[in-house]
């Protein structure tokens, strides 16, 4: 699993710079990152949709989608899915319950 998402990090970082006309990356980074961050919030609304449908091959599919366009975001902030990750690890074993009631005391 890891190894698809660093395949898709390495070709996002690679095609930012590439020629619009042939690469949607190049084309979707050169709108900037309002437009980015925006694709990103079309592609979740359609993967809820598809999940609240309860079509599991057109989740699936949007689920893709919307991972794709988290990672040209995470690209466009030089952040990579190894930093989401290793927070994802420091939250190992942490309940969201205890660390939600932990919040509410600061
Ligand atoms: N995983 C993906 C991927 N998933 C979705 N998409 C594209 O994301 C776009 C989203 O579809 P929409 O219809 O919502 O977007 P749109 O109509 O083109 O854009 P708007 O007009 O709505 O702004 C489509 O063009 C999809 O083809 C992707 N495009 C590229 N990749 C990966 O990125 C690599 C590099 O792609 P290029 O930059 O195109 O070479 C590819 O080899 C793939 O590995």
């Amino acid at each position: 699993m890891a190894d698809t998402l660093q395949k898709l990090e390495t070709v996002i970082r690679e095609r930012r710079v590439g020629d619009p006309a042939l690469s949607y990356v190049a084309k979707l980074t050169a709108k900037g990152r309002p437009k980015i961050a925006q694709k990103l919030g079309e592609e979740a609304v359609e993967t809820v949709i598809a999940a609240l449908s309860g079509d599991r091959a057109a989740t699936t599919s949007e689920a893709a989608d919307l991972i794709f366009h988290l990672g040209v975001l995470l690209a466009d902030l030089d952040l990579s899915f190894d930093d989401v990750l290793a927070e994802l690890e420091r939250r190992e074993g942490i309940s969201g319950i205890a660390e939600k009631a932990d919040r509410a005391k600061d």
